[in-house]
């Protein structure tokens, strides 16, 4: 009703009115003042102010910061900055987060290494946290560092590190095995003698993690549970990506209707099915007593011991599932590509005479990868593939868990700190001036050695990925059975992977590099190979005398 009128039936003298309308006025700036302010903050300020001293990037925008000048690929504008600008600390603005950006080498170390329990706490994420990670808790590597986290590390760690690997040695027979030879039977199938290896790669890390965690595998690449798993755990890894999910740097966008999170709920349902289905798996093998070890088994049979309870369990099988798979099959696929290009040929054979000068002869060296390194050339390749094509570009982000001094400046607790591994493995400043060439020759170089943690790609620090041992083994040994049987050659038509660190890559908004699809031949290195199905037939008997849940 209009003041006047309603003033006229109230009753109500001129200075009353005008006492009420100044009362009004008054209310209604207020809530003016405090809406302005709140879109103010929203649309300019962030968590934390900005951190004197270190330079802040270009091209910020109201509300999403600089999330919109950084386009499709993240790391790569971050490296442009850090090598044109000469800035291999950067801050930026993620929506409403501050992030500080590590672009090269010594600056990581100093950062992630030197001040390793400043920086060993990890940011919360909208998406991952409240949505995808509802059910089955938050996986190891997106905890914040609390004595929950510390006791999951832990109990990883005796799987995955250096003393482990003897025990897993079977599984990796087994998995190393049915790469090499599948890829070669899918060649022999195929018309024109090729094959698409990233099934066979997928296939490989898929099967370590699964194997690890409950005990069991897949064998055929086509079978539809595998496929659904892959696509599952590939869909949970994109909520990671800083690319991809604005609302969790915009927190306005969570109230706008969002198809990302549909798609979050949807998926964290399929997958709480395929992993209660896989515990229930295990918990019937050992009912039965006829099991095999996993980290499932271990952790129940110890369960009620107070150490770990079962969400610890499923925290831990998510991790390691979800954490593993993807990294390794794409750092596999893309040492594959660059092997079949002509600098590519020359280093298989440097392998393959390496290998015959530290083992002898090749039946003997097919037995002995799977246990030993003993091959610095192969070494040395996947130390550059590992280098050179960093899975993983921006790393899963850490946060400051208290203030440090760093280079006379001040680095406030709370803020979000991202390894930017593209950039910091390509750092001419510590790699020389060829650190943007796949040049695995420099890991020998005694005159200039490579100190650790030798490149960024597992992080670094109290927080560096668990799993940097089996990894490199299961490379080692992949790799060296490879090319003790076979010369990995270009498709039929000629066509390569373009093994480029950047270009390499097809969908720049995931936080996994995923290799554009390519094609290999395979040449067996003698014909009639008698040694080739000596190997395969020994490897064959180890998998069928392993038991699986
Ligand atoms: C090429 C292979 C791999 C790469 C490049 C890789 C990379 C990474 C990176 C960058 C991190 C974060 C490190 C940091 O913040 O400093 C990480 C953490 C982690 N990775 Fe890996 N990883 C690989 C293989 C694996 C495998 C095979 C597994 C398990 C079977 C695994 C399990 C984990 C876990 C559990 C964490 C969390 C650690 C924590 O936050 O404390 N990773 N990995």
């Amino acid at each position: 009703m209009n003041k006047m009128v309603l003033a006229h039936f109230q009753g109500l003298t001129p200075p009353d009115l005008i006492h009420d309308h100044i009362i009004l006025s008054g209310f209604t700036i207020a809530v003016l003042g405090l809406a302005a302010w709140c879109i103010f903050t929203q649309a300019f300020l962030t968590d934390l102010p900005v951190i004197r001293g270190i330079p802040e990037a270009p091209g910020a925008v109201a509300f999403y910061g600089h999330l919109k000048v950084l386009g499709l690929d993240h790391p790569s504008q971050f490296e442009k900055w850090g090598t044109k600008r000469s800035w291999p600390v950067l801050q930026a603005r993620f929506g409403r987060r501050r992030v500080v950006v590590l672009n090269g080498f010594k600056e990581a170390q100093e950062w992630i290494v030197k001040n390793a329990t400043a920086t060993i706490d990890r940011p919360l994420f909208w998406t991952f946290h409240n949505v995808v990670s509802k059910s089955q808790g938050s996986t190891i590597g997106t905890s914040p560092w609390n004595e929950s986290a510390k006791r999951r590390r832990t109990a990883v760690s005796a799987y995955l590190t250096r003393p482990a690997l003897r025990s897993s040695a079977p599984m990796l027979d087994v998995e190393s095995h049915a790469f090499v030879e599948d890829l070669f039977k899918a060649t022999q199938q195929d018309n024109l003698g090729d094959v698409d290896p990233r099934m066979y790669c997928l296939r490989l890390a898929f099967n370590i993690t699964l194997m690890i965690c409950y005990g069991t595998r897949f064998k055929d690449i086509h079978d539809p549970d595998l496929l659904s798993m892959l696509d599952i755990t590939s869909t949970v890894a994109s909520f990671r990506s800083t690319n991809s999910n604005p609302q969790d740097y915009v927190p306005l966008l969570r109230y706008l209707p969002n198809k990302r999170q549909k798609i979050a709920v949807e998926t964290r349902e399929k997958r709480d099915i395929w992993l209660a289905n896989m515990f229930s798996r295990v918990q019937s093998a050992l009912d039965k007593g006829q099991y095999c070890p996993c980290i499932t088994g271990t952790l129940l049979s110890e369960s009620g011991s107070g150490k770990l309870d079962e969400s610890d369990i499923k925290s831990i099988n998510v991790s390691l599932v979800s954490g593993g798979f993807e990294t390794v099959s794409t750092t596999m696929l893309a040492g594959l590509g660059w092997l079949a290009s002509d600098e590519g040929q020359v280093y298989q054979e440097k392998v393959f005479n390496d290998l015959i000068i530290v083992y002898g002869d090749v039946e003997t060296a097919w037995d002995k990868v799977v246990i030993e390194e003993r091959s610095d050339v192969t070494v040395a390749l996947y130390k550059e593939m590992l280098r050179y094509f960093a899975a993983i570009q921006l790393l899963p982000p850490r946060q400051t868990m208290k203030d440090f001094e760093w280079n006379g400046i001040t680095i406030p607790k709370g803020v979000s700190v991202y390894m930017n591994a593209q950039a910091i493995n390509h750092d001419h400043s510590y790699y020389g001036e060829d650190a943007h060439i796949f040049r695995p020759e420099r890991w020998l170089d005694e005159k200039r050695p490579i100190g650790p943690p030798y490149q960024f790609s597992f992080g670094a620090g109290s927080r560096a990925c668990p799993a940097i041992a089996i990894t490199n083994r299961l490379l080692y040994l992949a790799f060296s059975r490879l090319l003790l049987h076979f010369k990995v050659l270009p498709a039929a038509d000629g066509s390569i992977l373009d093994a480029h660190y950047i270009r390499y890559n097809s969908d720049t908004t995931q936080q996994t590099c995923h290799p554009k699809p390519f094609r290999i031949r395979l040449e067996p290195r003698q014909l009639g190979n008698s040694a080739m199905e000596k190997c395969f037939a020994s490897s064959r008997a180890n998998g069928e005398r392993m038991i699986y849940n």
